[in-house]
């Protein structure tokens, strides 16, 4: 199994590319069910999620061509089977985003429970009530969804909570209902602002993305289209905490930093200097220690979670003591245990963690437990004294392209070793 070895104490320097967005790539692939002709889809991040759904919708019967820069056609006029089999969805939650689609278009859906995962129980319930708001039967059986309707119907869905993928999959099954839906406390995340500039580019009829209230005038069909992935704010706020932790200097390229208000604000607060265009953040921090920041999580526009775990690293090293609350998932503090092998100083109380950085953090084997724990994992052995060895990769690389490759650009000394 890959594991990847850091020797800490270098700062970062340099300059690196943003991928595309995993959260955006991931329902946009699984959007392309809805069209009757070709989608073709650009800056599609190489990362594990994005071949799992490829495998999924390929196993539907779906036709993809994915060139060298992974640019996708997608063709999903031949679908034979709208079924979402156990042995892909428990690898990736996000395989739950066929189910509105495919009971929009094809009237029928197969789809295993996505179950829980390290960071929490995550139910799909508020997906399930929205669909059978529009008019679908919706049976959950020996761990599947089995769902069918003749053709949705448009609703009135008040979301209970802010649900991301909720938010897509309802937005989906809409695009294609008889009549208008609304969607009110709806999700804000940038990724669903650009799956809805998809889905308009395909004809459909959407207002309101980026709003908490969504308008949808469902269409008869939608068509193929062509679009470009927005840059992945997530990788962006990794590396730039990355540059922080290390007292480095790094301008990233490709991404979008009116995406990351709250988390240049809380770098800027750490202590960096950042300057920022349309395309690119850079960030600076002087050679200083971070000074610890207070972190609530809460949805977009506010600071997100996938970030937490990244400001957890740093608070780990940082001058001064911090409180973390997290607010989504009620379990994904799983990074402290092993941040506290690496020497970190952390006390938790339910959703709240209180850090007081210590000066040098030591290495020591540590083990990955989700996505952002594994993030948080590499951030901080960047900075440890000594060698390294995060285990259980597999979980970065679902959600980080090349992780090492870039780290080492910007001057790491990180690889990936297989034991
Ligand atoms: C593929 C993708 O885009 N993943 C992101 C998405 O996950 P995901 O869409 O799964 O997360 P949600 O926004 O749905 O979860 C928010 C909260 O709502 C709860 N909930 C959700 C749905 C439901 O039917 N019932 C329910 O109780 C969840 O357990 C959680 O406590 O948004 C999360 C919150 O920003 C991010 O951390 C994930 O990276
Ligand atoms: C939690 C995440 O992803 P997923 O919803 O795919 O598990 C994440 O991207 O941090």
């Amino acid at each position: 199994m890959d594991k990847l070895l850091i020797r800490g104490g270098h700062p970062l320097h340099g300059e690196v590319r943003i991928s595309g967005a995993k959260n955006a790539a991931l329902p946009i692939l699984a959007a392309t069910l809805l069209a009757d002709s070709q989608c073709y889809i650009r800056n599609v991040p190489h990362l594990q999620d994005i071949t799992t759904m490829m495998v999924l919708l390929g196993r539907m019967g779906v036709e993809l061509v994915v060139d060298e820069k992974l640019n996708i056609e997608v063709n999903s006029n031949q679908v034979h089977s709208c079924s979402a089999p156990y042995e892909l969805v428990k690898t990736m939650r996000a395989s739950i985003l066929v189910l509105g689609p495919l009971l929009a278009r094809f009237g029928e859906a197969h789809v295993s429970l996505p179950g829980g995962c390290a960071i929490g129980a995550r139910p799909v319930n508020l997906h399930i009530k929205g669909l059978e708001a529009m008019g679908a039967s919706i049976q959950v059986e020996n761990g599947y969804i089995t769902a069918k309707a003749k053709r949705l119907r448009g609703a009135r869905l008040c979301m209970e909570l802010v649900t991301v993928t909720g938010t897509e999959n309802l937005m989906m099954a809409a695009a294609l209902a008889n009549g208008e839906t609304v969607i009110e406390n709806a999700a804000r995340e940038p990724e669903v602002v650009d799956l809805a500039r998809l889905l308009n580019a395909m004809g459909a009829k959407i207002v309101g993305a980026g709003t908490d209230t969504l308008h949808i005038q469902g269409v008869e069909t939608l068509h193929g289209a062509e679009h470009e992935v927005l840059p992945d704010r997530i990788e962006s706020g990794t590396f730039l905490v990355a540059a922080a932790i290390t007292g480095g200097k790094v301008r990233l390229h490709d991404t979008d930093p009116s995406l990351l208000d709250a988390v240049l604000f809380k770098l800027q607060e750490a202590g960096a200097t950042i300057e920022t265009g349309t395309d690119w953040i850079e960030l600076d921090m002087h050679g200083q220690r971070p000074k610890s920041v207070d972190v609530y999580t809460a949805p977009y526009p506010a600071f997100p979670t996938d970030m937490q775990a990244q400001f957890f690293a740093l608070n780990a090293i940082a001058d001064g003591v911090a409180t973390l609350r997290e607010t989504i998932f009620e379990n994904r503090f799983m990074h402290a245990l092993e941040l506290q092998r690496l020497g970190a100083r952390i006390q938790i109380e339910g959703n709240t963690a209180v850090i007081r950085g210590v000066s040098e953090l030591q290495a020591a084997p540590v083990m990955a437990t989700d996505l952002r724990a594994s993030a948080s994992l590499v951030l901080a052995g960047l900075v440890a004294k000594g060698d390294t060895l995060v285990d259980r990769i597999y979980h970065i690389d679902r959600g980080y392209e090349r992780i090492e490759e870039k780290l080492t650009l910007l001057g790491a000394d990180i690889r990936r070793v297989r034991h």
